[in-house]
């Protein structure tokens, strides 16, 4: 090797990372004066739109070799860090540490954010609602699974909006102590995580038992005390509780995403590509349902997704779920949802948020 030909190579590194801290430290600055703006406007510091334009306008913009994905990592960490000079952000989400939930809130977040692990889906409600916390971040549906029912019966008492949406895709490790497949007896996992992995685990694992545990995050601390075990769990579980891995991406459907919430108490301006959830509780009368849905096709507003969900106060009644393509700043989507409540009992704007799927 030309040792010379390489330090010279090496200062012209050094010379551009010196351009890049520079150039981080006037970015900084200017966000210092957009948080000042803010603060005399009083508006919210976190602006997942904005936050989404950047992103989205560099990773069009860049030509590379520096690799997408590399791009929106950065970026991520530059914008949390940014973030926190102008206000230090605390994020309750569905703990504990390094489960999928954990990992959404990451890769929405950065590291500069403060994440505080919570026991249960109500009390990351209740963490952001008593003001504890900025935002809270809890899973709403797997591609594989369906919805989380919880998270959504909260909203019926909560007066908490939707911020924004997160999408992970979901990938399981078998991890373990040795990181050697002839040492696994058994494989501890929570239960939808070896749903996920059955077919693999039949193929290669016959003979291990299976043991179910609460979350993917425990099974990787009950496997680091337990030589003969192996946790499925996310890579980030791994390397927390010291686990190597043994075999990668061992799910059976390798499309497998779930879909996060980001909650916190004010809606969002409008960005230009939003979505709008609702739910709502309607009269139960001849051909009802189909006059619900008439004032969002009479304005060729896009439904995106409608569940129903049996009402816990009456028996038979249900209650819908409605998301559709538009902010509630949109005079259309304003007058089809002023529409829609005339047919309905009950009507509540769960967020206007900008659309990631
Ligand atoms: O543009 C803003 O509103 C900012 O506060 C700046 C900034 C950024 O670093 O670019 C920081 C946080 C917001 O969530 C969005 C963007």
């Amino acid at each position: 090797m030309d040792q010379k030909h390489l330090q010279r190579l090496r200062e012209r590194i050094d010379a551009i990372d010196d351009r890049i801290l520079d150039l981080l430290n006037q970015r900084a600055k200017v966000v210092i004066e957009v948080g000042k703006a803010k603060k005399g406007a009083r508006a919210d510091f976190y602006v997942p739109s904005r936050e989404k334009a950047i992103f989205d306008r560099l990773i069009l913009k860049n030509s590379g070799p520096f690799p997408e994905e590399g791009v929106r990592r950065v970026f991520r960490e530059i914008i949390s860090a940014s973030l926190s000079l102008e206000e230090p952000m605390k994020v309750a989400f569905l703990g504990p540490q390094a489960t999928f939930t954990h990992v959404a809130a990451m890769q929405q977040f950065g590291h500069s954010a403060k994440l505080v692990p919570q026991k249960s889906i109500p009390a990351v409600f209740e963490e952001v609602g008593r003001g504890r916390a900025h935002y809270g971040v809890v899973p709403v549906e797997n591609s594989n699974e369906g919805i989380v029912n919880h998270t959504l019966d909260m909203f019926l008492d909560s007066e908490l909006k939707i911020i924004t949406e997160i999408l992970l895709e979901i990938s399981h490790d078998l991890l373990s102590r040795s990181g050697r497949m002839q040492d696994i007896r058994k494989v501890v996992s929570h239960p939808q995580a070896l749903a996920q992995c059955r077919g693999w685990l039949e193929e290669n694992l016959p003979d291990a038992s299976l043991v179910d545990v609460a979350s993917t995050a425990l099974a990787a601390r009950i496997v680091a005390e337990d030589e003969n075990a192996a946790a499925i769990a996310s890579e980030q579980a791994g390397a927390m509780y010291g686990l190597k891995v043994v075999k990668k991406k061992i799910e059976d459907n390798p499309n497998n995403f779930t879909r996060f919430l980001v909650i916190g108490r004010n809606t969002p301006p409008r960005s230009g590509k939003d979505k709008t959830s609702l739910m709502f509780s309607v009269k139960d009368e001849p051909g009802i349902l189909y006059r619900m849905l008439e004032p969002f096709s009479q304005r060729g507003i896009n439904l995106c997704k409608i569940e129903s969900r049996p009402l816990r106060s009456k028996a038979w009644e249900y209650i819908f779920f409605l998301d559709l393509d538009g902010h509630i700043d949109d005079q259309e989507v304003a007058d089809a949802i002023r529409d829609l409540g005339k047919y309905c009992q009950f009507l509540k704007i769960l967020g206007s948020y900008p659309k990631v799927l």
